[in-house]
């Protein structure tokens, strides 16, 4: 019999949560595991992405746009996302390449909706217009305790990384990480089919072998033609 391999549909993956849960890491742990299974993929961000979504990115990060309010800086990261999935994760998913995003939709409505107070019907008409029918398959919540997630960030800029998010939501209070952490959880349990809530206060390998069995539960091509 001829040893045809199943077909690998492109998948589209998301992580989210709150700063410092450890979204890179794991993100560039995953881009590497499916690299080393020869899965063509590729890792991204928001806001950002596309030159188009990082000159948005770099004028929001910056703190520019912080007075125009929630609802225009959800409209900002709207319009980056929109240029996002047209030139980079559409393409992408169409020619057979998996895309791993480092924060995608869900953070506009942890950030600026339920967060930040933007009106439920806005938040909902920008992703109808930005996602056009590219909703992940599979979205990844990383939850943690927003102090000791903070304990991570600031180990991160002792250690000299460049945080350029440092000035604006980072500085948020600990009262409003509450909050976006609730708001991350809320999603999730309205997303049952999509999202998987993962304990983050692990260790990064720990961490990284809880979700690849979240993705091959899920994705179990992934897997298919290995003998496992
Ligand atoms: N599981 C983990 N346990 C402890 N520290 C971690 C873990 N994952 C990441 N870190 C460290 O915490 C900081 C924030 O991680 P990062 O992946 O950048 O988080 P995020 O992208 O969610 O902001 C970095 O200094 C990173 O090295
Ligand atoms: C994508 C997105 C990000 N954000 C915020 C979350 C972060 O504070 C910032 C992106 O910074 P980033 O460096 O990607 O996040 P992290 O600190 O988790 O590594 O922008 C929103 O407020 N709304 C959005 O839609």
């Amino acid at each position: 019999m001829l040893d045809v391999p199943l077909p690998r549909p492109a998948r589209f993956v998301t992580f989210e949560g709150g700063e410092g849960v450890g979204k890179s890491t794991q993100v560039k742990r995953l881009l590497a595991t499916l690299r080393r299974l020869s899965v063509d993929a590729v890792a991204t961000r928001e806001p950002g992405g596309t030159p188009k979504a990082e000159a948005i990115r770099s004028y929001i990060l910056q703190g520019r746009s912080e007075s125009w309010g929630a609802g225009a800086e959800a409209v900002l990261f709207a319009a980056a996302r929109h240029d996002h999935v047209k030139e980079l994760i559409a393409p992408s998913l169409a020619s057979g390449k998996w895309v791993i995003s480092d924060r995608f939709h869900d953070s506009t409505r942890a950030y600026q909706g339920l967060t930040g107070g933007v009106d439920e019907k806005l938040i909902t008409g920008l992703e109808v217009l930005a996602l056009d029918g590219h909703a992940p398959d599979l979205t990844i919540v990383l939850d943690m305790d927003p102090e000791e997630a903070f304990d991570r960030v600031s180990r991160r800029e002792l250690e000299g990384a460049l945080v350029e998010t440092g000035d604006r939501f980072e500085k948020e209070d600990l009262e409003w990480h509450s909050r976006l952490r609730e708001a991350f959880l809320e999603i999730a349990r309205n997303n049952p089919e999509r999202c998987v809530v993962i304990p983050a206060a692990q260790t990064p390998d720990a961490l990284e072998i809880r979700i690849w069995s979240v993705l091959t539960k899920r994705f179990p091509e992934l897997l298919a033609g290995r003998g496992s």
